[in-house]
């Protein structure tokens, strides 16, 4: 298999169904439960009323919580730890970049499963808990070495600023008389600086204020940080270092602020922080579910440094939430930069966020504060659905830097900084206008984390799509559009490794998606659709639905043959009508030559047959003239023979002359010559007339010959000649 192409999904996705609160509505979600396994499939059911007659839809995730998962248990059995240790990386090798994700519909409970509530912690506490109990002795102090610092700062490809725990810690907290960096007091508050050892770090471009700063330099102040947690190990869990309490509540983050119900319906003051900022006590934020017994497979041979940054994707531009500039002692918020997500000098095959400010925490309570810093910048506004709704998509990440540790701590050489990211996501939820009665800014925000969860869900159907065809068919793969916004771009732009960098391939992710049973239908079931398709796991609806895909191609296929043979046909069809109309053509040709040769013919006939006819009526006109005339001739001879006779008895004996017989006899002899002359004359006319009449028919048809002078005449002429043959006219054969 080719490695530089993703074969399966990019995610594992899980299901967890947050308990509801709502009574009134109706459950449209069933989890399919089995004798031996854990759940995995869900069924929904469109409502009773539902107008668009949608079929009941059937999901298949990794795997399915139900409402009563606790935090621990999701953090456990989800794979957030496998990907923890492989962003930690085995034995002499280096991690990998680890994802953990959720999706869901407003107020479904994403927040509540990445970085858990008032009393209990999420996947963000819990991964920083592990993380620390295992790392901790193996961990650099960037406090105390400033030769380790630099190392890291140069390792770092991101452009970034970075910055130890106590500094950061400091200069968002400690008051500053034109605020500097400082974004809000603390009170009563005397420190001595230890930055000082530091103070190299303070020079660069963008870094926070050095010591002697009018911002930190009073003698009468001690850093917050150190005077708060006078040395790391003690400033954890130590009650009588209580901070004193606030004139406001003490609703300084996000997560705590969302389960505060009397003030659930007022967070104007997240969105716009307030000009004074209290450092969170770390005694207040929520201990369980408790992790000692969680064991992780590390590196022991290496040595670690944990660095964490903080962005958010608001309004699809990307912001820095741990860049100390929303007040800068001034009351009018300042405008905050936009950062790129682009390739570095250092990082040219991969992308990174350029310019974040890093912070390298050496113990989890300041990883914990730093995070708590980070939310209180994160955007989030009361809403119809969620009186705490994130109106930004957050992420939290964790570098995880690995070496190689020297062979003793006095002698030896560290390894080159090798670095992987932990990044984990809380997506800000899709929600409809009309349930989260959203106006204004809140509503053009609400529009613009639909648009780009619509592009999210895009991403994950086409790259679902490609894992199933390539794994399925190892068909060709189609292009995942992730670049249509910066939430998909950071998700997926470093996801699909290349031939440069298929080492450091991101492990699988992990994908949380949540629900409410009974809430939204449609929007619930959407995400539904697109996440249990990214899981790449396969339901017997999906089966149905992919015979029934694969049945569609080959009657597919089967059509394109059909219409091609159609095709072929069409043509041979339009090639044989074109060669019968030449042949048609053709055949009226030879018709129009053959009547021309007849008729040529039957003129020559004719004329023949006059000919001939001409010749029998002359010869009979002869033989009748010549036997006339012999007639004729005889009947003179009888005459001159009479008048001989006639004459000789006129000189002979008259009694002899005279005898009966000899008179008788020549009267009887005239008579008959009298009589055939009669019948001669007779015959005589009635050849006249016959003759006469003879002319007249040739000279009928000579005018007929006349009129069939061309063929075409001729042929529409010959057949009426046909009805004047049959009415008993003269006829060609008669001709
Ligand atoms: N599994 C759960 N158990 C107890 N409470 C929960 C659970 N899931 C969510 N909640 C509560 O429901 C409310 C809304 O949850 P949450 O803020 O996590 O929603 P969300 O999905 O992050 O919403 P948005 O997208 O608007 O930020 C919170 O008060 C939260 O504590």
């Amino acid at each position: 298999m080719d490695a530089s192409k993703p074969t399966t999904a990019l995610f594992d996705v899980y299901l967890r169904l947050r308990p509801s609160s709502a009574t009134d509505k109706e459950r449209f979600l069933d989890v399919e439960h089995s004798q031996t396994d854990e759940p995995t499939h869900i069924t929904i059911h469109p409502p009773a009323n539902d107008h668009r007659k949608r079929a009941i839809e059937r999901f298949a995730f990794t795997r399915v919580y139900e409402e009563h998962a606790g935090q621990r248990e999701i953090f456990e059995s989800t794979g957030v730890l496998p990907i923890v240790e492989g962003v930690l990386g085995g034995h002499g090798r280096e991690g990998r970049d680890g994802l953990v994700a959720t999706l869901g519909v407003t107020g479904s409970g994403k927040s509540h499963t990445i970085l858990g509530s008032k009393s209990q912690r999420g996947i963000t506490q819990l991964t920083l808990d592990v993380l620390f109990q295992h790392t901790s002795p193996y961990l650099v102090s960037a406090e105390t070495s400033p030769t380790t610092f630099q190392s890291l700062c140069s390792a770092d490809v991101s452009e970034a600023q970075l910055h130890p725990a106590s500094a950061f810690l400091d200069s968002v907290y400690t008051p500053g008389e034109n605020g500097g960096f400082s974004r809000a007091t603390t009170p009563a508050l005397v420190c001595e600086s230890t930055t000082t050892r530091h103070s190299t770090l303070y020079n660069s471009p963008g870094s926070f204020p050095q010591p002697g700063d009018s911002t930190s330099s009073s003698a009468q102040q001690q850093p917050v940080f150190d005077r708060l947690y006078p040395s790391l190990a003690k400033y954890q869990n130590t009650p009588s270092r209580q901070l004193p309490t606030p004139s406001k509540p003490n609703i300084l983050t996000r997560s705590i602020a969302k389960l505060t119900s009397h003030l659930a319906q007022d967070t104007s003051f997240l969105a716009a922080p307030s000009s004074k900022r209290y450092m969170p006590r770390v005694s207040t934020l929520p201990q369980i579910p408790p992790t000692d017994d969680i064991s992780l497979d590390i590196d022991t041979s290496a040595e670690y440094a944990i660095v964490v940054s903080m962005y958010e994707v608001y309004n699809d531009r990307i912001y820095d939430l741990l860049a100390a500039s929303s007040t800068n002692g001034s009351k009018t918020p300042q405008k905050r930069r936009a950062l790129l997500f682009k390739p570095t000098e250092q990082s040219p095959d991969r992308k990174v966020v350029a310019g974040l400010r890093k912070v390298i925490c050496g113990t989890l309570d300041e990883a914990l504060l730093v995070l708590e810093t980070g939310l209180h910048e994160r955007r989030v506004a009361g809403t119809g659905s969620n009186a705490a709704s994130s109106r930004s998509h957050g992420f939290f990440c964790l570098d995880i830097k690995k070496r190689r540790r020297p062979a003793t701590h006095t002698a030896g050489v560290s390894g080159p900084w090798s670095s992987s990211t932990l990044t984990i996501v809380d997506l800000a939820g899709s929600e409809r206008a009309r349930t989260a009665k959203t106006a204004g800014a809140t509503l053009a925000e609400a529009g613009k984390i639909n648009e780009s969860l619509m592009y999210l869900g895009q991403c994950m159907q086409m790259q679902s799509d490609n894992a199933r065809t390539s794994l399925v068919h190892g068909g060709v793969e189609k292009m995942v559009p992730f670049r249509q916004c910066k939430l998909t771009e950071l998700l997926f732009s470093n996801s699909f490794g290349t031939s440069s960098n298929q080492h450091k391939a991101p492990q699988k992710a992990v994908m949380i998606v949540t629900a409410d049973p009974l809430g939204d239908f449609n929007a619930t079931s959407q995400i539904l659709r697109n996440a249990a398709m990214v899981s790449g796991r396969s339901t017997p609806v999906q089966e149905e639905l992919e015979a029934a895909l694969a049945q569609l191609s080959r009657v597919q296929q089967e059509l394109e043959v059909t219409q091609v043979l159609l095709e072929e046909e069409t043509q041979r069809r339009q090639e044989a009508e074109a060669s019968w109309q030449r042949a048609e053509d053709r055949a009226e040709e030879v018709e129009a030559e053959i009547r021309e040769e007849m008729c040529v013919e039957m003129e020559g006939r004719l004329v023949l047959e006059q000919r001939r006819w001409r010749a029998a009526r002359d010869a009979e006109m002869d033989a009748q003239d010549e036997h006339l005339d012999r007639k004729l001739e005889l009947l003179t001879q009888q005459m001159s023979i009479f008048e001989d006779e006639t004459a000789g008895q006129e000189n002979e004996d008259p009694a002899e002359i005279m005898t009966p017989t000899k008179v008788d006899k020549k009267a009887t002899a005239v008579h008959e010559a009298r009589e055939s002359a009669g019948a001669v004359a007779l015959k005589y006319t009635e050849l006249e007339d016959e003759n006469a009449a003879l002319r007249e028919k040739l000279a009928g048809i000579e005018r007929e010959r006349e009129q069939l002078r061309s063929p075409s005449k001729k042929m529409r002429v010959l057949k009426p000649s046909r009805r004047w043959q049959g009415s008993g006219g003269v006829s060609l054969d008669d001709v």
